[in-house]
């Protein structure tokens, strides 16, 4: 699915009415159906009273369409006009005079904190405050009835988006944004919504598909990609019944140090779970006999140290290699690091000590060969392109090192995004229970497993993130958040890749991504 600015969407509004030949009244009556099946299905027709906060735009006129609907089919609605301005758009002083013509009475207007209504804890609030057209940060009694609303223990469903939030720019006052419990967005989700200084906002959210036009859709170039199940299916690479170990490759992991040879028997335990045809683990000297044991399937070659890699030197030929994992920051390391760097012909992935190894010695960033992928949590990438202003300007300072260094960046979080070039793909598979030790080192192999395979530097990093947050989602279904290891992630690889094509009902449980 693709990720629209606010400025694309009312552009796609505006070709939907013309192609469509329909008016934007009639478009808002859509969405406002929409908004009103979701909460017909869940409702059911139960009389809780609905508090439907309407603003003075469009996102307002949302709402007061939703309250019409709602009222005519029975419920128990209270609509609110939060009237912070007098330039109301022309849909909403529309659907203002409809849904008059149905209750006989205006809405009640709020024109400050006096008029502030009490709220049951049982209470539905919809917020319809702001949408995509907020132009400043809600100030005076409307950020006080923002607050007011997030004291309330009511639950809060945000039309479009949460009031307070834009759609691609930075948040400028946290107080004054609605905390939504459930966010329902029309066609496509927002930027903001997968941001970790935005996305704690909308909590869950829905698209709802409100039929805009279909062409500007598939053609626009978006801000971003989110990639779910159908986008992973098309990425998949089948095998063929002829095809042999050779086939997919021989992955190469180069990782561990004294008291982290854990790390490299993750990664190269994942690399083989994902696919890979043959996996070396490169290790120092202490590492061999725990390879060999417990991954048995791999080869293993040993550096001249006991306790830390010295010289990279090998004599097989890797079709792809993963390095850093649990690697230290010994200086012989770093030294190692510099040849391994010069044979660019070898797809690779940098983790862990080998990223802030080139932080530290920012002679290696010129090294490195095109079309790595480097895979840094948050710490990490803010040693490698600096500290940032906001998640924007994050987002802004990743595109200009990928860019610069010729790199594949996947920002590990919550929503994990990887950066290529100016590009942006948005993962929603994961889940906090990988917030674990090891689930990194079990990224890595992933990724280098599908470099193994011939999946080419960008897809092998957008597939594997997808794969590894499904087998951690699967995981969690199967044994909660808390008790995850990065063990049951890998363990959970077989099982991702079934339920890649699984049908849905025979989906293992837990099957619901993020979106
Ligand atoms: N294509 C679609 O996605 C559709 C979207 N719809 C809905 O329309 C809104 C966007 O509506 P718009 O009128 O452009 O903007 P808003 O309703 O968000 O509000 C604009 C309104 O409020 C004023 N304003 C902005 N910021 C502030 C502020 N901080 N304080 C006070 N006033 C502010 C601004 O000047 C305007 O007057 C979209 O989100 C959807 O909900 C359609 O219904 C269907 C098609
Ligand atoms: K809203």
């Amino acid at each position: 699915m693709k990720i629209f600015s606010a400025e694309q969407l009312y552009e796609a509004d505006k070709i939907t009415v013309e192609k469509q030949e329909i008016t934007t009244e009639a478009l808002m009556e859509r969405a406002g159906i929409q908004i009103f099946q979701w909460l017909n299905r869940r409702l059911n027709g139960a009389p809780v009273p609905i508090r439907i906060f309407c603003g003075i735009g469009n996102n307002g006129g949302d709402g007061l369409v939703l309250g019409r609907l709602m009222i005519e089919h029975g419920y128990n609605v209270i609509v609110y006009v939060v009237n912070c301005s007098d330039k109301r758009s022309k849909n909403f002083l529309l659907n203002y005079d409809r849904i008059k013509n149905v209750t006989k009475k205006w809405p009640t207007l709020m024109k400050g904190e006096a008029d502030f209504p009490e709220i049951g804890s049982e209470d539905i609030i919809v917020d319809a405050i702001f949408g995509i057209g907020l132009n400043r940060c809600p100030g005076g009694w409307v950020k006080k009835l923002i607050q007011y609303l997030n004291e309330s223990k009511a639950f809060k469903l945000a039309i479009d988006i949460p009031s307070g939030l834009y759609a691609n720019l930075p948040l400028e006052d946290k107080e004054a944004v609605l905390k939504a419990n459930h966010t329902l967005t029309f066609q496509t989700p927002k930027l903001s919504f997968f941001l970790p200084e935005t996305a704690p906002f909308v909590s869950n959210f829905d698209a709802l598909e409100i039929g805009l036009d279909i062409e500007f859709l598939q053609t626009t170039e978006p801000l971003a990609q989110l990639i779910s199940k159908p986008e992973a299916q098309r990425f998949y690479k089948p095998r063929e019944k002829f095809d042999h170990k050779g086939t997919y490759g021989h992955a190469l992991i180069i990782a561990g140090s004294y008291g982290k040879i854990g790390a490299a028997v993750l990664s190269t335990t994942s690399a083989f779970r994902i696919g890979a045809g043959m996996v070396t683990a490169f290790v120092p000297k202490c590492g061999y006999n725990i390879l060999q044991t417990t991954v048995p399937e791999a080869m293993v070659i040993t550096d001249k140290e006991e306790e830390f890699i010295s010289e990279i030197a090998f004599d097989i030929e890797p079709s792809a290699i993963g390095v850093g994992m649990g690697l230290g920051k010994n200086k012989a390391t770093v030294a190692a690091l510099k040849v391994l760097f010069q044979k660019k012909d070898i797809p690779l992935v940098i983790d862990a000590d080998a990223l802030n190894n080139i932080s530290e010695n920012k002679d290696l960033l010129k090294l490195l060969p095109k079309n790595s992928v480097l895979t840094p949590h948050p710490g990490e990438l803010k040693r490698l392109i600096g500290e940032w202003k906001n998640d924007y300007d994050k987002l802004e300072k990743a595109k200009k090192f990928s860019e610069k260094h010729e790199v594949v960046l996947v920002i590990k979080g919550a929503y994990t995004i990887t950066v290529f070039s100016n590009k942006l793909y948005i993962n929603t598979t994961g889940n906090p229970g990988m917030g674990t030790a090891g689930s990194g080192d079990a990224l890595s192999g992933v990724i280098t497993g599908l470099l193994s395979q011939g999946y080419d530097q960008l897809l092998a990093s957008v597939f594997g993130v997808y794969m590894h947050g499904r087998a951690g989602d699967i995981a969690a279904g199967q044994m909660g958040y808390e008790a995850i290891m990065a063990g049951d992630v890998i363990d959970n690889l077989s099982e991702a890749y079934i339920d890649l094509f699984a049908r849905e009902e025979e989906t293992t449980n837990n099957s619901a991504e993020k979106s």
